[in-house]
């Protein structure tokens, strides 16, 4: 009956008298920090977000120690609770790896319950353990000599060595140490500022400091933006090679099933990660509308009016190419003159190929990734894009809200969101993440008021996204997931606050800005726009084709073309104006055409029937009043 203070969600263990004995005694390879807490407690409610950031900061760090919670509130747990003689809230308890059953942990007693201290508790107690109590997979936290690391100056090796040189008290060359314990391509050590051999020999001059010894025998003294935990860490794993080892059961399937793979046979294309590509733009809308929507036959009711409000988006703030734009706002004006409850998927589809002959143009019928590339099949590609495509959309309505007026959209600061919301809950392939992007949705959609807040709301919630799938089967290893923006690429978005990385939110928004802006756009790498030849004005007889879709089965049922016109829209795209078998009349669909034609002949048969109801009316008024002559 108590509230759950943690979840699943939450990047710690849930553990419960089933559990906790099993998980943190001798077949744990390794260190357990646990959090006995009572959900009814109202210090432990309010220790959660703490415990959490707590969690979340030390998320690399599990392979070494894990943090967990046990909640002594749930009947199921009075016993071990018990049984692990807990009777203050919260409780915290430090377990060495390969505990015995009867071990029940170190209590920590602090009054700084604070994530920094706690943190260093936990190095503290790493490296303090006994033999018999050392994590498995833990590196040396101990600082090295120049003596140790003298003979690695000049030295070819398989993977970098960065060694942190900081003064005794810091704990910052620990954090990064194990801040990189799940990966490979480099090994940290750290070294103390009162080494002076050591500091004179690398000519280091502040502390903390990053020295880099690279695979080649070359080594560098690292000069980052700000000489902090965060900056030594994410540039780190940023090194060309180094790599996140996977921790996931790679027999389990990847949730993102098909969806991101590409062609393999494709060449590299080497992209510049501080910009965006209109190619991976229209990738995503070629794979959304031909491949994604395929799956559905028809789009009726709900699914129709979601349709509508994400071509909406799209038409009216895709800031790339002009001939993408056009097939956009084609198919959304098409969507909205079509009064129908239901339209069949393949007259989408004829639309968006153009065969309906609207322009002269359609889209690209082909996936080219280039920002989305992944390293391999399988990874990154379709969902990147998708992302990279609303982020853009977000910015762009954030720039000009106006662009939405006059559509069923305008006023509403959260017009993108939603519309992704429906899309993705809808459509998006991969039904796990439909669910979790709900859950968010659902959570806190409602809080966004302005168009910055849209471009925040969803920065922050991919990155929680980011940080949820870090070492899963969808993380690419060359393109690992970790916050975003990096420091390489937005210094300006990172500080720290009391030993934890926040974030600078007017740095991000201002760099969400100019990252997602139309003038961040790369045409690198864009095939050439798809031109369909126009159509000869008198075409020669052809012999009767198979019908290809919907429409043009419709289409087909029309007059044989007779006169063909073509005109300069205000865009520069060409128009045709033609009837027959194009269908299209002054902008008129054939659907259009045939309604006009129906109401015509009925109104003849009724003006007809009028006539000779009045004709028999006058003519039966004159026999009987004997005035044949009038
Ligand atoms: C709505 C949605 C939900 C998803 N949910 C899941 C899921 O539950 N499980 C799962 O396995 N996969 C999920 N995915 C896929 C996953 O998020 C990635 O898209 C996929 O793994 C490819 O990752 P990537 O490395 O290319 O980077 P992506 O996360 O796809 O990011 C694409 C690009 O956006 C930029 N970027 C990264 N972070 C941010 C940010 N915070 N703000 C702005 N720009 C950023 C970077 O340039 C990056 O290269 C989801 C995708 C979407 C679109």
């Amino acid at each position: 009956g108590t509230a759950r203070l943690y979840t699943e969600d939450d990047p710690l263990v849930l553990l419960g008298s089933g559990s906790l004995k099993r998980s943190v005694s001798s077949n744990s390879s390794s260190a357990w920090l646990v959090q006995f807490y009572s959900s009814w407690c109202g210090h432990c409610i309010q220790f959660s977000s703490t415990w959490k950031a707590l969690a979340h900061d030390v998320q690399d760090w599990d392979t070494i120690i894990h943090i967990a919670v046990v909640d002594c509130a749930q009947d199921d747990n009075f016993d071990i609770c018990k049984e692990y003689g807990v009777s203050f809230y919260p409780t915290f308890r430090y377990f060495g790896a390969h505990a015995s059953p009867a071990d029940l942990g170190k209590t920590y007693r602090g009054a700084d319950r604070g994530v920094q201290t706690l943190r260093e508790l936990m190095i503290n107690f790493l490296q303090n353990h006994t033999r018999l109590g050392k994590p498995d997979h833990c590196p040396p936290l101990e600082p090295f000599n120049l003596g140790d690391l003298l003979p690695l100056l000049g030295q070819k090796s398989a993977h970098y060595t960065a060694i942190i040189i900081e003064h005794p008290t810091s704990y910052v060359g620990r954090e990064v140490i194990l801040d990189l314990s799940k990966y490979t391509g480099i090994v940290v050590r750290r070294a103390l500022s009162i080494d002076t051999p050591l500091v004179d020999k690398l000519k280091i001059t502040a502390f903390p400091s990053a020295y880099l010894l690279h695979p080649n025998g070359t080594h560098t003294h690292l000069h980052l933006y700000m000489q902090l935990r965060f900056f030594f860490t994410s540039f780190l794993r940023g090194l060309q090679g180094v790599q996140r080892r996977q921790t996931e059961d790679h027999s389990a399937p990847n949730p993102m099933g098909d969806l991101s793979e590409h062609h393999s046979t494709d060449p590299w294309r080497e992209f510049d990660s501080s910009k965006v590509y209109m190619a991976d733009l229209e990738s995503a809308l070629h794979y959304l509308l031909r491949v994604e929507l395929a799956t559905h036959n028809t789009l009726g009711g709900e699914e129709l009016k979601k349709f509508k409000s994400v071509v909406t988006v799209i038409a009216k703030l895709y800031p790339g190419r002009a001939s993408v734009q056009k097939v956009m706002e084609n198919l959304l004006d098409w969507l909205v003159r079509l009064p129908l409850e239901s339209i069949p998927y393949q007259a989408i589809l004829d639309l968006v190929d153009d065969k309906m002959r609207i322009s002269s143009l359609s889209l690209g019928a082909e996936v080219r990734w280039v920002g989305c590339q992944g390293s391999r099949p399988g990874l990154r590609g379709y969902p990147c894009s998708l992302w990279t495509l609303f982020h853009m959309l977000t910015v762009q309505y954030d720039a000009s809200p106006k662009l939405l007026a006059s559509t069923a959209l305008e006023g509403d600061p959260a017009a993108v969101l939603n519309a992704m919301r429906g899309y993705i809950g809808t459509f998006f392939g991969c039904e796990q993440c439909g669910r979790h992007f709900e859950e968010m949705a659902a959570q806190s959609l409602d809080q966004v008021k302005t168009t910055e807040d849209a471009v925040i709301w969803l920065w922050s919630k991919h990155n929680q996204v980011n940080s949820r799938l870090a070492g899963s089967l969808s993380d690419d290893p060359v393109f690992p997931k970790s916050p975003w923006p990096s420091p390489a690429l937005c210094p300006a978005c990172h500080q720290e606050k009391e030993g934890v990385h926040t974030w600078n939110e007017e740095q991000v928004l201002a760099f969400l800005r100019q990252h997602y802006g139309a003038g961040n756009l790369s045409p690198r790498y864009l095939p050439e726009p798809q031109r369909h030849l126009p159509t000869p004005p008198l075409a020669p007889p052809q012999a009767p084709q198979k019908p290809q879709g919907a429409v043009q089965a419709l289409q087909q049922q029309q007059p044989t073309p007779r006169a063909t016109a073509v005109v300069l829209n205000g865009g520069g795209a060409q128009i045709r104006l033609h009837s027959g078998s194009g269908g299209w009349i002054l902008g008129f669909t054939s659907v259009d055409m045939s309604l006009c034609l129906v109401l015509y002949v009925c109104s003849c048969l009724m003006l007809m029937l009028l006539f000779f109801f009045f004709k028999i009316r006058s003519r039966r008024w004159k026999l009987k009043n004997g005035r044949l002559h009038v």
